[in-house]
């Protein structure tokens, strides 16, 4: 499945508690999401399952994907169009075998060493964060700001989303680092309005 990076929603079902889950995702997507993260560390995998299948449905004939955090049989068993892992996730070895060619499979990297070290021939984009502290995610890497972000961008083979404390007015230095989108939970997921959220990342990536 082609797919685009520009504005990556990661979900987080409590922050989406005002609407929902599909509904925010649906709204995002109205507001110019163009890929959707599957991410809830607290569900069982039946659960992720079901709810990754409830996505699917929301996101049918819209042409954005979905892809699963974490779970590897969670992605297999939905049928989601892919999965991202972190450095202490699946390996991304076992991640292709299992979900085959067609998977978009990515990996988060926050060094170089990491990036120097991940199987670039079987990923299709990596993460790179956090630029900024974040409380989306309690145990979370060094920070490494755009300069960091520029650095990684530079040395970095495959198209790659910033990810970590990212608001629309960030869009601008993510594309001067050269990244190909901006991956955010809070500022859209916690959002009062999840539509016009998406829809001023989208504006502020556009212009
Ligand atoms: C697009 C994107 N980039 C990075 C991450 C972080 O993945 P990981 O390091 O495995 O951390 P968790 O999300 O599992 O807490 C991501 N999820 N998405
Ligand atoms: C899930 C995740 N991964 C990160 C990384 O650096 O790999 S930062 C992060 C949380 C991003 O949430 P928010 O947009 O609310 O800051
Ligand atoms: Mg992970």
């Amino acid at each position: 499945m082609p797919f685009d990076l520009s504005l990556y929603l990661v979900t987080d079902a409590a922050l989406c508690d005002a609407y929902g889950l599909e509904k925010t995702v649906e709204a995002a997507v109205r507001g110019g999401v163009t890929i959707v993260q599957l991410r809830d560390k607290h569900a069982s995998d039946e659960q992720m399952i079901a709810q990754a299948k409830r996505l699917k449905t929301v996101l049918a004939g819209t042409g954005v994907p979905l892809i699963i955090n974490d779970r590897l049989q969670v992605a297999l068993e939905s049928q989601a169009d892919g999965l991202h892992v972190g450095q202490s996730d699946a390996a991304v070895e076992e991640a292709r075998r299992v979900l085959g060619e067609q998977a978009i499979i990515g990996l988060s990297i926050n060094t170089l060493a990491q990036l120097q070290a991940a199987p670039m021939a079987l990923l299709d984009y990596v993460g790179i964060g956090p630029v900024f502290a974040t409380v989306s995610k309690q145990d979370h890497a060094q920070p490494i700001g755009f300069g960091g972000l520029a650095l990684l961008v530079k040395a970095c083979p495959l198209p790659s989303v910033a990810i970590g404390g990212l608001k629309a007015d960030h869009a601008i230095s993510v594309q001067r680092a050269g990244a190909n989108g901006l991956a955010v939970i809070s500022a859209i997921c916690g959002q009062a309005d999840p539509f016009q959220a998406a829809r001023a990342f989208q504006t502020a990536v556009a212009s």
